[in-house]
Parts: C-alpha cells; sequence; structure tokens
C-alpha cells in the first residue's frame, strides 16, 4: 500500500491548510511544494511567474515536483501541477491523489486576490475559464475526491482522513 498522499485542486481549495494538518493527524511528514519551489529557485512564485512567464513557471513546477521522492508524506501541491505531465505521472507512482473539489462559487468566494496569489493566468483568461480548464485535469488524476462544499477545515479533515483510511498505510 502508497504512503505518501498528495492533495490537488484550485487555488484555496485548502490542500495547504488541510494537508499540513491532515501529515499530523495521519503521523506523516509535510511537504508544501510550492514552498519547494521557492526555495530551489531562490525568490517567490509571483517573482518565478513574473520572469519566467506562465510557461516558464510551470516548466519549473512540473521538474520540482517531478523530482520529489519522500518516503511517508502528505503533499500539497500548487493549483497547476495537472498541467505537468511528468509531475503527475511521478506523484500518481508514488502517493494516493486526492482532489480537494470545490465549486466555481466558492473558489471564487476564497480568492480575493488572483493576480496577488500567483495563480497562474494568461492573459485575458478569466478564473471561471480556469476552473473550467482544470476541472478535467483533476478529476483524471485523482484516486479520491473529497466534495468540500458547505465543510469547514475539521470537517473536511476528517472526509479526508475516512477517505483515505483503506487506502493509505
Ligand atoms: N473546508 C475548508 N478546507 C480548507 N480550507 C478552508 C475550508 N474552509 C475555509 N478554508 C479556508 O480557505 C483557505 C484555503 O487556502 P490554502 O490552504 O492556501 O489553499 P490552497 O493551498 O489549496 O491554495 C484558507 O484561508 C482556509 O482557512
Ligand atoms: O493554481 C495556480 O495557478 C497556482 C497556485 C499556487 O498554489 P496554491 O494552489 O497552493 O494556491 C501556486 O502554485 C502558484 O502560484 C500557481
Ligand atoms: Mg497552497
Amino acid at each position: 500500500m502508497k504512503k505518501n498522499v498528495v492533495l490537488i485542486g484550485m487555488p484555496g481549495a485548502g490542500k495547504s491548510t488541510i494537508g499540513v494538518i491532515l501529515a499530523k493527524m495521519m503521523g506523516k511528514d509535510f511537504i508544501d511544494a510550492d514552498l519547494v519551489i521557492q526555495k530551489e529557485e531562490g525568490m517567490l512564485l509571483k517573482d518565478i511567474i513574473k520572469r519566467d512567464g506562465p510557461d516558464g513557471f510551470l516548466a519549473v513546477e512540473n521538474r520540482v515536483n517531478a523530482g520529489l521522492n519522500p518516503g511517508n508524506a502528505v503533499i500539497a501541491t500548487g493549483g497547476s501541477v495537472v498541467y505537468g505531465e511528468e509531475a503527475m505521472k511521478h506523484l500518481g507512482e508514488i502517493s494516493v491523489i486526492v482532489y480537494l473539489r470545490l465549486s466555481y462559487k466558492a473558489v471564487k468566494s476564497r480568492l480575493h486576490d488572483v493576480k496577488g496569489r500567483g495563480v497562474v493566468l494568461r492573459d485575458g483568461q478569466t478564473l471561471h475559464d480556469l476552473y473550467v480548464e482544470r476541472e478535467g485535469l483533476y478529476e483524471k488524476y485523482a484516486d479520491v475526491t473529497i466534495e468540500e462544499d458547505g465543510l469547514n477545515v475539521e470537517e473536511t479533515l476528517e472526509k479526508t482522513l475516512q477517505a483515505l483510511e483503506m487506502l493509505v498505510k
């Protein structure tokens, strides 16, 4: 049985918030892939996006995530990791992938400053366009989907723990 858990989903879905508590509750290490990227590149995500453009950032994110090799961890990815084929293939091999799913309405109400947060949005692309574009990718890679609408952090954690009980060591 696999030991790692990877969280995917839209920005604001709670991958980082849920991930660290989940790791604590499951006795695992916690890795926030965004922080690994920032450390390796020596700058903030939004500055990498400014420097390299959306495609350049996605290439960095793909490379960093494809190189993660924890033994027993919860990994919170960035929302755009699903564009990285090598990263997703690798993460799928070493972990159970959990999609924290929120409706578009809920995502929008959680994200007040999309640009400041460093979300990979192309010129002219709206948050709704992004949601529609990514929905199918999150579904494609998910081993487990957690419907999060209407749940608070504790309820989401409980639901995720239950779903993982039979799937993760
Ligand atoms: N059920 C929930 N699960 C996770 N986060 C929630 C929930 N309800 C509200 N939040 C809030 O949503 C935000 C999620 O942000 P964050 O963890 O940074 O998401 P991500 O890493 O997926 O971009 C936090 O401010 C968190 O307090
Ligand atoms: O969805 C996105 O385009 C992004 C989400 C961010 O992570 P969170 O999903 O943790 O907010 C971060 O990886 C980067 O700024 C791009
Ligand atoms: Mg995060």
